[in-house]
């Protein structure tokens, strides 16, 4: 029985990394008192807090935290007509506070994730596990054995090319979770008591070539690498489809992360997830995604962007491009979803201006 750690147990870090350059977004359609358990680790943090639902309800958010909060009615008003490819009532909403944001790091976690405790019974400072794995490089071109060849106490193993040990940089780190793990809702429903106990404490590059289910509650990335790229996609009210916001933006990112030549790291750290959400909704939820993907995975396996695609905006809009052209046939919604993605870039944009001299993301001009 794996249970989250107390609010005491959670050791604030001496020096807390990256300070003022990483912001903590928070999707909520609840009060915050989750933040509690996690102050020792996050106080230090600016937060992104993007209130879904109703926007005339109050979110609270204890005392002490730096945040800025955005409801609906501020979307739609920094946005306009483009706060149309924001999702509502769902909690792809998410990725408005990655747009907003002004810092180069974003670690996104949801409200029901708690703080895990690791064998030892130590409190997993999950930030922390992150900003590591993001400033160490990945290795996407040929598989570690010994997993994390950049953690204390590993290295390359015997046989590990030695043109191949700088790595690459590292844009996604996925964390996982204790308790309940993130199935879907056929695998929740026949498995219902099935709670995850297992630490595997291990980091692994996802091998370019490989795509992988992203999950959005525990996850860091680098925004100026692969920011304009981390788009949840139309779900929740309105659109046919939900619970594959975060997959949608998971192979979008691996796509073009294997295309510019960055990395995107799995494993640790965990964090302790509170609770299931309705298997039955989320069965209503994401009942078309379950077969649509059979014909998604494919077209993502396929697909190849042009090599003047250098920047990920280039290549974002290149891929909704190939999107409208041959996933439409699936489902009018791709149609609807390939205009959408050009619209996050266009608001992307428009919110972060290049800066004078600055070198596009992805590889340096
Ligand atoms: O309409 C909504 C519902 C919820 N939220 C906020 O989003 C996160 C996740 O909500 P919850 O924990 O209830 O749902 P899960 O099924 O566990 O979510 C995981 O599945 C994926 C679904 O897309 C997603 O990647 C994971 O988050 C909480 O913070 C809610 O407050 C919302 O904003 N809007
Ligand atoms: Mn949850």
């Amino acid at each position: 029985m794996v249970e989250p750690a107390t609010a005491t147990q959670a050791a604030a870090p001496v020096m807390p990394q990256l300070k003022d350059e990483l912001d903590i977004v928070i999707p909520t359609i609840r009060n915050l008192d989750f933040l509690e358990m996690w102050r020792p680790f996050f106080q230090p943090y600016h937060l992104i807090i993007v209130q879904d639902g109703d926007p005339s309800k109050t979110i609270k958010v204890p005392p002490g935290f730096d945040y800025e909060l955005y409801n609906r009615n501020d979307i739609n008003k920094i946005l306009g007509p483009k706060a149309s490819c924001i999702s509502f009532k769902d909690s792809a909403c998410r990725c408005f506070g990655y747009m907003v944001s002004k810092k180069k790091y974003i670690f996104t976690i949801d409200d029901d994730c708690f703080v895990a405790k690791d064998p030892s019974g130590k409190a997993v400072n999950a930030l922390e596990q992150h900003i590591k794995n993001l400033l160490c490089p990945s290795t996407p071109f040929f598989f570690n054995t010994l997993y994390d060849p950049f953690r204390e106490g590993a290295d390359f193993v015997r046989g590990y090319p030695f043109s191949l040990r700088e790595g690459v940089p590292t844009a996604v780190s996925h964390g996982l979770w204790l308790n309940i793990p993130d199935y879907d809702a056929p695998t929740q429903l026949v498995k219902p008591l099935e709670r995850n106990t297992r630490f595997v404490d291990a980091v692994l590059t996802i091998p370019k070539g490989t795509l992988f289910p992203m999950c959005g509650m525990n996850l860091a990335f680098d925004r100026d690498l692969i920011g304009p790229a981390m788009y949840f996609g139309l779900m929740g009210d309105g659109q046919p489809i939900g619970r594959y916001d975060d997959m949608w933006a998971g192979w979008c990112i691996k796509v073009i992360c294997d295309h510019l030549g960055l990395g995107v790291k799995t494993g640790l750290p965990y964090i302790y997830h509170s609770k299931a959400s309705n298997p039955f909704v989320n069965l209503r939820k994401e009942y078309k995604g379950i077969f649509w993907q059979e014909e998604i995975i494919p077209f993502f396996q396929q697909a190849v962007l042009p090599k003047d695609c250098t920047t990920v905006q280039k290549c974002y809009v290149e891929l909704a491009k190939q999107v409208k052209e041959k996933l439409s046939k699936v489902d009018p919604y791709f149609d609807k979803l390939a205009d959408a993605m050009v619209t996050w870039i266009k608001a992307w944009d428009e919110l972060n201006p290049p800066t004078a001299g600055s070198v596009p993301n992805g590889k340096a001009a």
